[in-house]
């Protein structure tokens, strides 16, 4: 009996001993913790290269305020008044600038001497290939010869060789604008406007559309991507911590991968097939498939460009729905196609809730042309139709496509951006929201105003609204752009009255930004257009 006590009081001392010692060691690491936490909190605001720069508490010490702030949807908006608060520069993380000045645009984008790297950002990007595509590509003179590749294929003499299948596409889609969005729900057009761009990428990659309009379905991976957006914001922020990328590693890659090597294989295989097509059509790959056939560059670097360029998903990847596997497409498949189909659906946007802008317009192409056919890249060219081209420059200001800042890393020794020295290392850009829509650059900023890019009197400054970006890395599919989005612009107006269905529509207020614009529901009524004006 009494041994037992005795033993007992033995377990119980043992396990006073184990409770204390594991208090001591929580408290311990607890400690250790916290003045780590401490200490990089003060090494950020007062010894950092960067602590001369001002910015909100959080965004100086930690990653905490650009984590929050570009979780929410919002972070064009949260630099934006930012700016207003600090100026021109402010310190959005530990080791990130935005800048916000015409100047800087300049300074970062265009300097050559020396140039200044695209960030790994670029790396998350494109991954999943061997080698860079066009647009993910950080070596300077590398991206110089890859531009090279499209050169030919983007300029606006190979237009003319693309227009038919351009046409065809756009044909196809203003029928069934008309068939369809003459309803009283009309055409969700943020919808309609990405099914057309994806088919159309889709017949310049590979010579085949990918049918949207024609089943008059969107690709079910065209939903899964958007609806899962901020995904490629979560991945960004990831990228930034280098522990949590260090036991990211630790994940058997099988796990992590598999849907990935789906996609990028779906690519390699629309590549092969691509090469295997005969024909003299000239489209966006010709010429690299030229290089191709004759060894000049490797089939693995024409699969990430096309993947990049086109939107290449497999059909029966589908089984494999998840956040990872929107995160991964996404990240792929923007360039050519969700690019164009955002801009349209905010120009589209801005053009319904603005009836005098809507009427010059509808007067400039019906006054302009007889018939529908009549309609083509040549006629509708900034020269023969200025208001068409003032409406769109004006719709990609005010909610620029490209809202935030392409991330660029300053090269050693550092540079001078607008008057700051930038130490190498550090993750800079400019905020294009905050400058496109700055009343210093654009008298009454955030009204829509075409007419701002015709008048001969007006002294707004042009160049602060960058929608292709500037610089030796700026969209070399500009004109591919133009040419799609004048053509489908004035063959909408010629053919239909449009009317947008739900007046309450902000879009300003309710676009996200996650990388891309995530865009509300843009519902529009096409009717029979009435016999004149
Ligand atoms: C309205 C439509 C479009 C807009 C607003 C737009 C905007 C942009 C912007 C802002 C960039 C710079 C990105 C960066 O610095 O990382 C860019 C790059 C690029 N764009 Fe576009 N783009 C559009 C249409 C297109 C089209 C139709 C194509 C292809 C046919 C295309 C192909 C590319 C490529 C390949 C790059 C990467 C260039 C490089 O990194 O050197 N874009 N685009």
């Amino acid at each position: 009996m009494l041994k037992s006590h005795y033993h007992g009081q033995l377990v119980n001392d043992d396990y006073i001993n184990m409770a204390v010692h594991t208090m001591l060691t929580f408290r311990f690491w607890t400690i250790v913790v916290v003045a780590y936490f401490a200490l990089l909190v003060l090494y950020n605001l007062y010894f950092h290269s960067l602590a001369k720069y001002p910015g909100p508490f959080w965004a100086r010490t930690t990653l905490l305020w650009r984590f929050w702030h570009s979780m929410s949807g919002h972070p064009h908006r949260a630099i934006e008044d930012c700016h207003r608060k600090y100026g021109d520069v402010f310190r959005v993380g530990p080791n990130e600038l935005s800048f916000a000045t015409v100047q800087a645009f300049k300074d970062i984008y265009i300097a050559r001497n020396p140039v200044i790297p695209k960030s790994e950002f670029y790396d998350m990007l494109g991954s999943g290939f061997s080698e860079a595509d066009i647009a993910c590509e950080r070596d300077h003179k590398t991206a110089v010869q890859k531009r090279a590749l499209f050169s030919t294929a983007l300029s606006v003499k190979a237009l003319t060789e693309q227009e038919v299948v351009i046409q065809r596409s756009i044909d196809a889609f203003i029928e069934k604008l008309g068939k369809l969005g003459c309803t009283e729900r009309g055409l969700d057009l943020t919808k309609w406007y990405m099914m057309l761009s994806f088919d159309i990428a889709g017949e310049m990659a590979f010579g085949e559309s990918f049918g949207c309009i024609a089943s008059e379905t969107s690709n079910a991976w065209l939903d899964t991507i958007f609806s899962h957006l901020h995904t490629v914001t979560f991945m960004d922020n990831i990228r930034r911590f280098p522990l949590v990328l260090r036991l990211a590693r630790l994940i058997p890659t099988r796990w992590t991968t598999t849907l990935r090597n789906k996609v990028t294989g779906f690519a390699r295989e629309k590549t092969t097939r691509r090469l295997e097509k005969s024909g003299d059509r000239r489209d966006f790959l010709s010429n690299v498939v030229d290089k191709v056939r004759s060894g000049k560059v490797s089939e693995e670097e024409m699969a990430a460009h096309c993947s990049i360029i086109a939107f290449v998903i497999p059909d029966n990847a589908l089984s494999l729905e998840s956040w990872m596997t929107a995160n991964t497409i996404s990240l792929h498949s923007i360039a050519g196609s969700e690019t164009s189909a955002t801009s349209m659906a905010t120009i589209t946007y801005f053009l319904l809730k603005s009836p005098t802008a809507y009427t010059k317009l509808t007067t400039e192409i019906r006054s302009r042309f007889k018939s529908l056919s009549e309609i083509d890249i040549s006629s509708t060219s900034a020269s023969q139709l200025p208001y068409l081209h003032a409406v769109m420059e004006e719709g990609m200001r005010i909610v620029p496509t490209a809202s935030l800042g392409f991330s660029r890393n300053a090269p050693g020794p550092g540079v001078t951006v607008d008057g700051h020295f930038v130490p190498a290392g550090t993750e800079l850009y400019v905020s294009a929201w905050t400058v496109a829509r700055d009343e210093r650059y654009f008298r009454d900023a955030t009204t829509f105003k075409p007419e701002r890019w015709i008048d001969p009197d007006n002294q707004d400054v042009k160049d602060a609204s960058q929608p292709f970006w500037l610089g030796p890395r700026s969209c070399p599919g500009k004109n591919f752009a133009y040419a799609q989005m004048g053509l489908t612009l004035a063959k909408m107006v010629w053919a239909y009255d449009m009317e947008l269905i739900d007046q309450n529509l902000n879009w300003e207020r309710d676009v996200r930004v996650h990388f891309v614009l995530w865009k509300p529901e843009l519902r529009v009524r096409s009717g029979e257009r009435a016999a004149a004006l």
